[in-house]
């Protein structure tokens, strides 16, 4: 990872400078009992028939040079609480702060100056990123859109920057096809830091590559962060992805959060049953900790409709430990032990809080299923893989090579024909945008 290391600030640009008015430390974004409810229609006067809470109040602080983990299941609103903090979407209701300013109903022009200040990296580099537009245009559109004119010009800005993710500056002229997964996903981080942002917002940044440019991936935005002080909410499904990165981690489920909590905190000590049965999805590659898996939880079907969640705890249809009270009564989320907000009745590695309820729902015990520890220790295995990979480069860092990509890159993944390796700080040659069967043809629109 030669050049990922070699990270430089990006320059100043004319009129795009921001200054950092948020210490690291200070709250940088702050949102309150945010909601939002997708309204369903039906018939020829396209009346509202329902809604679709994807986001259905929730509370959070994001800390300026902090990372915040966000993870759950599929459908559980995530990519919405992403694009409602960004201000891609409009809340229903509740309030969204950035730097202390109420930005909840900004209007075009009012967000126009948040727009430099707030970036967003999407989880898919191959639709994120216009085929028809070289990569020195993607990477310089947010310069034109804020008329901005760095000092030195765009394309010199352009090509800086491209430096700075670990892509050939050379390959300016060069379409997104001719990249492969991991190097495209560098452009979209290009993309997002052109306007030297102070927070970023990744849905799901790594899931669309494969493991080992997972990793590369995830150490650049580290890297990015340590250099340029930025304050990043990362989205993921999986926990392996956000624990080597984030300092505090949201665990949403359906539309809530059901835990808040410091990094080490939830995965030594999770208290939501939800959030213990992701942690038991994904073992703990370490093997200090196997002896610790007492019971490990599978979670059977799916995450309900948003349309009707069910009521009280939304998470009692799926909880082992359901009792009548989790039925009916909706547990806030309250902070049980420092750095740790949890909304739960019956919380784990920690006292019952409605001890009186003892009887557990007949659905609850056919909720969940005890895995045995034979699958874990195997599933164990493949999660490790990812986190060795992860400190490998942490420990590589500043050693200059970083060739990070195994052969198992070769496979990149398989939603592109660009399967090259991911050439991870590649500024020259190394970098092998391979495109077997159009080779380096340009403006080959698709
Ligand atoms: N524009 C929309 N109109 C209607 N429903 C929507 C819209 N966008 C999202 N939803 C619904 O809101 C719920 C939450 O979706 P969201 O994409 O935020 O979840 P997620 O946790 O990010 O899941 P995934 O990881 O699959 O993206 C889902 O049920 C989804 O179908």
């Amino acid at each position: 990872m030669s050049e990922d290391k070699a990270v430089t600030t990006p320059a100043k640009s004319g009129g795009a400078t921001l200054t950092r008015d948020t210490a690291p430390g200070e709250v940088l974004l702050k949102v309150t009992g945010l909601q939002k409810h997708f309204p369903i229609r039906k018939g020829l006067l396209q009346r509202q028939v329902g809604a679709v809470h994807a986001v259905d109040g929730i509370d959070f602080e994001v800390r300026s040079g902090e990372t915040l983990g966000v993870v759950g299941e599929s459908g559980c609103g995530k990519s919405t609480m992403g694009r409602l903090i960004t201000r891609l979407l409009e809340p229903t209701a509740g309030k969204v702060e950035f730097e202390g300013q109420d930005i909840t109903h900004l209007g075009v022009g009012g967000m126009r100056p948040l727009r430099r200040d707030v970036q967003m990296i999407f989880q898919d580099p191959y639709s994120s990123l216009n085929p028809r537009h070289t990569i020195g245009t993607i990477v310089g559109a947010p310069f034109r859109l804020q008329d901005v004119t760095p000092a030195g010009g765009i394309k010199k800005e352009v090509q800086r920057l491209l430096g700075v993710v670990g892509l050939n500056p050379e390959h300016y002229n060069r379409y997104p096809h001719e990249f492969s997964g991991g190097q495209r996903q560098r452009i979209g981080i290009a993309r997002a830091l052109a306007l030297n942002p102070k927070l970023v917002v990744a849905d799901e940044p790594v899931s669309a590559l494969d493991v080992s440019i997972q990793a590369q991936v995830v150490n650049l935005l580290d890297d990015l962060q340590q250099e340029l002080g930025l304050t990043y909410v990362i989205i993921a499904h999986d926990l392996s992805v956000v624990r080597h990165v984030s300092d505090r981690i949201a665990v949403m489920y359906l539309g809530k959060i059901v835990e808040l909590a410091d990094r080490d905190q939830l995965y030594k000590s999770p208290m939501h049953p939800y959030t213990k049965a992701l942690l038991s999805a994904v073992p703990i590659p370490d093997p200090r900790r196997k002896e610790a898996k007492s019971e490990r939880i599978l979670l059977k079907g799916d995450v309900p409709s948003p349309i009707a969640p069910p009521s009280g705890c939304r998470f009692h249809t799926r909880c082992w430990k359901a009792t009548q009270i989790c039925t009916t009564a909706e547990p806030p989320l309250v902070e049980l032990r420092p750095g740790q907000q949890v909304a739960c009745h019956h919380p784990e590695n920690f006292e019952d809080q409605q001890p009186q309820d003892t009887v557990l729902l007949t659905v609850a015990k056919e909720a969940a299923e005890l895995v045995a520890d034979e699958v874990l220790a195997e599933s164990a295995q493949t999660s490790a893989a990812l986190a060795a990979e992860v400190r490998t480069d942490e420990d590589a860092a500043g050693s200059g090579t970083g060739e990070a990509a195994e052969p198992a890159a070769a496979a990149d993944d398989a939603t592109g024909p660009a399967g090259s390796t991911e050439s991870a700080g590649s500024t020259g040659p190394a970098e092998e945008p391979d495109e077997p069967a159009k080779g380096d043809a340009k403006g080959d629109d698709k």
